[in-house]
């Protein structure tokens, strides 16, 4: 991931290593990263922490909890907080999502605002911008700004994304990146770990996740869905795990729910002939199988609740706050 040679020629100031040794002698803080859907914020937190902890996918508005990703380096632990991309809200689902986004980013440590480099900096971008800027009054947040997706555009284009990007005036440092690729990641890493407060760990470090198995279990098998379904479905999935069992030592029975809107939306899911959840359920199948370590046997049921993303109780129940 040495990447020197092609980084554009800002001159990124060199950050302050910190007050004197003070005990503990470890590090540790939240980093959140915000940033508008799509921006690659969870890609990013997979890259850092080194494992799928986050689903993604090319629809915007994937992630809708606050995921925690842990990554223990030496004596430094960074918890980065994925994000749900920053939006106007529109039902209590989004507004849910916005208001946790409101305060991670008021109790983080450090603020890491994730750009599209492909799509440039824009009005959205800006507004995220002053938002960080609000909750950094008085120096108290120092906000770092990563332009993602370089592998996608040229130089002289990223050098054009990474001035505007300068413009924002909410961050004295911006690192050209490719979560997909890991180029400029490690050098992200460094300048993050650096502006963490010095204190004990938070999680042991051999954890990666403080999501429960059943959350992650089933965001596994929504991206499954995400990756097959189009307009208006995707938005409207979401997937809860009832049960999960082991009957035997190599085998793990999973029984989950695919939750919809609408009976359309429910044969669209279904698919002619059963063929769109068998294919769901196949390559959700393999994905549990990875993340369980075990043979996986997968009952997967869609089921129709009109208007979940209004109704506060299975929200609260799908642990959506
Ligand atoms: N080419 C390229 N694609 C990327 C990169 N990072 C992310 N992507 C793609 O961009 C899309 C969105 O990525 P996500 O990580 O889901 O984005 P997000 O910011 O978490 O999105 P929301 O959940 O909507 O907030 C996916 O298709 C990723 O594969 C990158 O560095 N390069």
């Amino acid at each position: 991931m040495d990447d020197e040679d092609d980084l554009p020629g800002i001159e990124l100031p060199v950050p302050d290593p910190g007050e004197p040794l003070a005990t503990p002698d470890t590090r540790s803080g939240f980093v959140a990263l915000a940033g508008r859907p799509n921006a690659g914020k969870s890609t990013l937190t997979n890259a850092l922490v080194g494992a799928k902890i986050a689903i993604t996918s090319d629809k915007p508005q994937t992630t809708r909890r606050a995921i925690r990703g842990v990554l223990t380096r030496g004596d430094a632990q960074l918890v980065l907080v994925d994000l749900p991309g920053v939006q106007r809200p529109l039902d209590s689902l989004t507004g849910r999502m916005q208001r946790r986004v409101q305060s991670e980013v008021r109790e983080a440590d450090v603020a890491l605002l994730v750009l599209n480099g492909e799509e440039g900096v824009g009005p959205g971008d800006r507004w995220i911008a002053r938002q960080l800027a609000d909750a950094s009054a008085g120096g108290r947040l120092p906000v770092v700004i990563a332009v993602n997706k370089v592998d996608r555009i040229d130089r002289e284009r990223t050098i054009r994304t990474l001035m505007a990007a300068s413009e924002l005036d909410v961050a004295e440092d911006v690192f050209p990146i490719s979560a997909r690729t890991g180029k400029g990641v490690d050098a992200l890493l460094d300048h993050l770990v650096q502006l963490l407060p010095r204190g004990p760990f938070y999680f042991p470090e051999d954890e990666r996740t403080d999501q429960p198995r059943h959350v992650l279990l089933a965001e596994l098998i929504r991206e499954q869905v995400l990756r097959r379904t189009f307009q208006e479905v995707p938005h409207a999935v979401e997937v809860a795990v009832e049960e999960v069992e082991r009957p035997k030592d190599d085998l793990h029975v999973v029984v989950a729910n695919a939750w919809v809107e609408t009976p359309s939306q429910k044969g669209i899911l279904i698919g002619a002939g059963g063929k769109m959840i068998r294919n769901v359920g196949t390559a959700a199948r393999k994905e549990l199988e990875r993340e369980l370590g075990t043979r996986v046997h997968l009952d997967l049921q869609v089921k129709v609740r009109r208007n979940w993303r209004s109704d506060e109780t299975l929200l609260d129940r799908l642990e959506i706050d």
